[in-house]
This record gives structure tokens, sequence and C-alpha cells, in this order.
């Protein structure tokens, strides 16, 4: 079993952070899961947040790290007024949960901080998300931030966004959702694009999965680089039947990476 153990990980408040492992245990290098990467570069990502501010709480199983150290601040006392906007149903239910006060665009229109991970970060700090779903409520909070700070484990970065051969999200309006998903894969043809429904085991067996705003996602797997990734973008926004996509261009204002080697944090402004 992996022991929890994050000397390079400290944050400025440790108190819920295992920082040895128990004193009986033989000397060996402490071994990380993917896990515990996670969970580092969400604490890490907490020390940003101050008492007052309104907060886009990510999804996902790197947001939630970051949602559940919240609560425990604001328990301990060391965070107060905070607000909470959340980007899915099930980060609203975690935070609910929790006892995070909460609300939404419409009271709130301007965030001063999100939190959220990715599927896929490019070096210029390029994000695919949405391979949980949730795409379309994180960019709404996510475009409306002073202040993106995106957590991810090592495994998350690319050379190039799409180079994982993982899924490029796109949500799309349930009705004659073929008909787009063939139009989505024509606009990359030359990029060996297949496009596919996301579907979800059902009683009946397979049905489309549905989001959090009760469309449809089709996911786009390419061979190759789709080059200039603002093109791509307009052209799929262009098509109707597409809601939104999950390429998060030039949003993240900070990456927090934690691996085997350490923690590395990068910033939008450095990039340029
Ligand atoms: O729809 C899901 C979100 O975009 C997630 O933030 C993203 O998929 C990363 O999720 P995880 O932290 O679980 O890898």
């Amino acid at each position: 079993m992996a022991i929890p153990y994050f000397p390079k990980f400290m944050g400025s408040d440790n108190s819920s952070i295992p920082l040895l492992p128990p004193s009986s245990l033989p000397l060996s290098p402490p071994i990380f899961t993917q896990d515990d990467f996670k969970k580092a570069a969400a604490y890490k990502a907490v020390e940003f947040v101050h008492s007052g501010m309104v907060l886009g709480l990510g999804t996902g199983s790197t947001a939630k790290h970051a949602v559940d150290r919240i609560a425990e601040l604001l328990r301990l006392g060391k965070l107060k007024d905070i607000v909470g906007i959340p980007t899915s149903k099930k980060t609203h239910d975690q935070a609910v949960s929790l006892g995070i006060p909460l609300s939404d665009l419409d009271s709130h229109p301007v965030i001063d901080l999100a939190i959220d991970g990715a599927d896929e970060v490019d070096p210029h700090l390029n994000l695919v998300k949405g391979r949980g779903g949730s795409l379309l409520r994180e960019k709404m909070v996510e475009c409306v931030c002073k202040k993106f700070i995106v957590i991810v484990d090592e495994s998350k970065l690319v050379e190039f966004i799409g180079a994982s051969g993982l899924a490029m999200p796109v949500e799309v309006v349930p009705y004659c959702w073929k008909f787009t998903a063939v139009r989505l894969q024509n606009l990359f043809e030359e990029s060996g694009c297949i496009a596919k429904l996301r579907t979800v085991g059902g009683k009946d067996g397979e049905e489309p999965y549905v989001t959090d705003n009760e469309n449809y996602i089709v996911d786009l797997y390419f061979k190759k680089d789709i080059g200039d990734l603002k093109i791509a973008s307009d052209r799929i926004l262009r098509l109707a039947g597409v809601v939104e996509h999950g390429m998060f261009l030039d949003m993240a204002t900070t990456v927090i990476i934690a691996g085997e080697s350490g923690m590395t944090i990068k910033n939008k402004e450095l990039e340029q």
C-alpha cells in the first residue's frame, strides 16, 4: 500500500497532510500513487484561496481534493466568507455535503479564482477538459475567472492537444446527433479524426451519456495534430448542433503539476 508522504508538497497549512512515514516503517523511498499527486497539486492550489473569495469549484477526481480541502479550511476557521460556484451537479452535491456556501453565475458573474483538473495540458497551457462530461459548465465558469488554476498529475502533460490519442469531447444537442457527429468527423478528416458518441451501460444495454445540461457528448479521436487550435475551435463552434467543445484555449493562468520529481508551477505570463 502506498504511504502518503508529501515532503515536497507541504502547503502553508499542512494540518491534514501526513508529513512523514511512521518511524516503525523501514526507510525505503516513499511510493506515490497518481491520486497522491492529484491531492498534492490540489492542496497547493488551495493555498491561493483567500477569505471572501468567489470560487469556481471544478469537477473530477483532482478537483474533488481541492473542494475537500476548501471545506476543511472553512471548518477550521482558516477560510471565511467563501462562495463556491460549482461546475457540475456532482461538485454541487459534494460541496453541499461539506457545507460550502454556494451560488451561481447569475448572482456572481465574476469569479476571483477557479481551481479545476484537466485531461491534457500542452506546453502553452492550452487544455483538453470534459472527459468527465462537465465541459460546458466548466467553461462557462472558468472563462469569467480572474485567475484559473489547473491542477494535474504529470500524466496529463502532452506535446500537443490530441497527442494522448484519447478523446476530445464535444457537447452536442441530442437532436440528430449522428448528423452532427459526421460533420465533426469530416471537419478533421485530414487528422484522421474518428467521432464517437459517448455511451454508458444502462439496463437496456449501451445508452447515450447525458450531460448535466441534457445534451450528448461526441468524442473526437485524432491520429495527427489538428494544427491551429483557434481555427479548430472556431470550425467546431460554427456547426449548428454543437453546444461547446473541450478545448480550453488561453484560459489557464497557472498550472500546478505534481509528479515523481516534485511539483512544478507554470504561469501563463511566463509562457508568453
Ligand atoms: O469533465 C471533467 C473535467 O473536465 C475534469 O476536470 C477532467 O476530466 C479531469 O478529471 P480528473 O481530475 O478526474 O482527471
